[in-house]
């Protein structure tokens, strides 16, 4: 993937992609990041040797990539703040932008442009990711595989075939991480009011998930038939779990990723008025 990538913000996620990217062998110097504040940008510039500029339009000068990770709030002023040089410079744009919907930004950006929507998610950093991507019409067949081996080189990809469904990725994996660390955090503290201390707790809890999720990843059974396996007929699993389904955990799960994806639709909405 011998291409040049600007990322524009250099936060949770741009540094997260930009980490699993070096991981997987980018090279550094083929990776630029901004931020308007030097500060911000010279901690990672030491930590991964990527070119840094707190010059949007500057760091957009000679990429074939323009990967847009600025807060959705402000993305339409740094995107008509940089209309001219991509329209002459004619990049591949991927937007990881929650609820942004590939129109608008295209239409900040003086439109016409080849224009990727990705959701990704943070265990990118750790080259676990999972990220779900859009294309406009605009997008060639090169450059969508180039958008692939992009975010695989963080994780797994899923194409959607209609936009409006990665509010459902936001849902069940943009987002996801959080409802996971939520369960860990309740697990160590539950773990801890039966008596154990909170590292061992948080080891456990922790290395349980992981192996878990591999189970799962590895096997031809379904989730289903991975608790039954658990669960010994009048044992302790049964117990817990006939819990979880008595207090509705199901349902809540659904009705959180429902709020959730129901927000990014609405931030869609409240943003491209603006
Ligand atoms: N954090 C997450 O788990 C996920 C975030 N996203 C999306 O990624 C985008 C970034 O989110 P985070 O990284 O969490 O936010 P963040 O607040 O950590 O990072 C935003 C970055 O933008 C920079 N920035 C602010 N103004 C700028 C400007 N005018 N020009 C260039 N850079 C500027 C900030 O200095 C910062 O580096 C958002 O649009 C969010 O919806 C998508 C999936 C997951
Ligand atoms: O919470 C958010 O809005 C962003 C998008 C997906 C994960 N974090």
């Amino acid at each position: 993937m011998a291409s040049k990538i600007t990322f524009i913000g250099a936060g949770n996620m741009a540094s997260a992609i930009i980490g699993g990217l070096i991981d997987s062998g980018v090279s550094p110097s083929d990776i630029t990041a901004t931020a308007p504040n030097e500060s911000e940008l010279a901690p990672l510039a030491a930590r991964l040797e990527i070119n840094t500029n707190t010059d949007n339009n500057a760091a957009v000068e000679d990429a074939d990539v323009v990967v847009l990770a600025v807060k959705p709030q402000i993305m339409r002023s740094v995107c008509e703040a940089m209309r001219d040089n991509v329209q002459q410079q004619s990049p591949l744009i991927i937007s990881i932008a929650a609820g942004l919907d590939a129109a608008t930004i295209d239409q900040w950006l003086g439109g016409n442009n080849a224009l990727v929507r990705c959701m990704p998610n943070t265990p990118a950093l750790v080259g676990i990711g999972a990220s779900g991507l859009y294309a406009n019409s605009t997008v060639s067949e090169e450059q969508r595989t180039l958008a692939t081996q992009l975010m695989e080189a963080v994780g797994i990809v899923e194409w959607v075939a209609e936009e409006s469904l990665l509010d459902a990725v936001t849902a069940v994996s943009g987002s996801a991480p959080a409802y996971f660390f939520l369960m860990f955090e309740a697990m160590e503290e539950a773990a801890v009011k039966l008596g154990l201390p909170a590292a061992t707790a948080r080891r456990l809890a922790i290395q349980t998930a992981l192996g878990a999720a591999t189970m799962a990843q590895r096997s031809d059974k379904d989730p289903a038939t991975l608790k039954q396996n658990v669960m010994s007929p009048g044992g302790t699993t049964e117990r817990a779990i006939q819990h979880m389904e008595d207090a509705q955990l199901r349902a809540t799960i659904g009705d959180a990723m429902q709020a959730c994806a129901q927000r990014a639709e609405a931030m869609s909405k409240e943003l491209s008025a603006n």
